[in-house]
């Protein structure tokens, strides 16, 4: 998918939203546990009662390869049943790879061609020649950590390298590499009085920001200096979303969840975009 057509998405939609799909059989409605496949199951029916309310799902691979191979089947399931239902919705691989270059090859074509996802999150901590081998992807889309959401974020990324914060030195840099434009950067909901700065030096790229919800961060804070020209936020939640409710109406009450991100997008967008 291009940057376009997911810009269209957003317009259409009037929704930034991401939801991630971090399947915890533990968290699940018990009754599907009886089912072959819980874990498509559990994604196929909040896919279903959320599709018309998101532009973008993320599944972090932990949640699958937790569960080995039938973890792995489940993620290629779910990423085909969007592929196949929902062309229009951007798909996010939140993996975090990143090796020496024909190891980052690989990684590439293990999401991008195999399981067909637009894009895939990386680690930026081995440099350029680890990630422009996920940038050769034509229509793909590589998502650089930048300014994590967690606490540990504060250890390295924010720390002065020769008088410039890590996190500020990884966006400068990585804007020369080979196919820039097909970057985006996660930046967490909890750093939102990073956003003026990040603006700054990545006026128009897609920021994709987890940390709204079970972490605390806060939709309006982020969205002050989080957004560009061509709204350049995809903002994620999952616990917050999917796990609604653990009885049998968990699908309903997920799409209640995203519904009410989604209005508060509406109303953002409406009154920063309005004609
Ligand atoms: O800085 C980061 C990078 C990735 N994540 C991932 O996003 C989701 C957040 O889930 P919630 O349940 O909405 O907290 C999860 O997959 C994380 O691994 C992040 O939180 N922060």
């Amino acid at each position: 998918m291009t940057t376009q057509e997911l810009v269209s998405q957003i317009n259409l939609k009037k929704s930034f939203l991401c939801i991630g799909l971090d399947v915890d059989l533990q968290k699940i409605p018990k009754h599907l546990l009886q089912e072959e496949d819980p874990i498509f199951e559990f994604n196929k029916a909040i896919i279903d009662a959320t599709h018309h309310l998101c532009v973008a799902y993320k599944p972090n691979t932990a949640f699958y390869e937790a569960y080995g191979i039938k973890g792995w089947k489940s993620l290629e399931k779910t990423i085909n049943y969007l592929n196949e239902n929902h062309p229009e919705i951007f798909t996010i691989a939140d993996a975090k790879r990143g090796d020496i270059g024909n190891t980052s090859t690989m990684y590439a074509k293990a999401f991008f061609e195999d399981l067909a996802f637009d894009s895939v999150t990386v680690a930026p901590y081995m440099g350029k020649d680890s990630v422009e081998p996920f940038l050769a992807f034509k229509d793909k889309h590589t998502i650089m950590l930048a300014l994590t959401s967690n606490e540990g974020a504060f250890d390295f990324q924010t720390k002065k390298v020769e008088n410039l914060e890590l996190y500020k030195t990884v966006l400068e840099t990585s804007k020369a590499w080979q196919n820039a434009n097909q970057l985006m950067y996660v930046v967490g909901a909890t750093k939102a009085k990073y956003f003026e700065d990040i603006r700054k030096i990545i006026p128009n790229s897609f920021l994709l920001v987890p940390g709204v919800g079970a972490q605390g961060g806060n939709l309006q804070e982020v969205c002050k200096y989080g957004l560009s020209k061509n709204v350049g936020l995809l903002i994620n939640s999952s616990r917050g979303i999917i796990y609604a409710s653990k009885d049998k109406n968990y699908a309903k009450k997920a799409a209640e969840k995203a519904e009410e991100l989604q209005k508060q997008m509406e109303e953002i967008l409406n009154s920063n975009f309005s004609v």
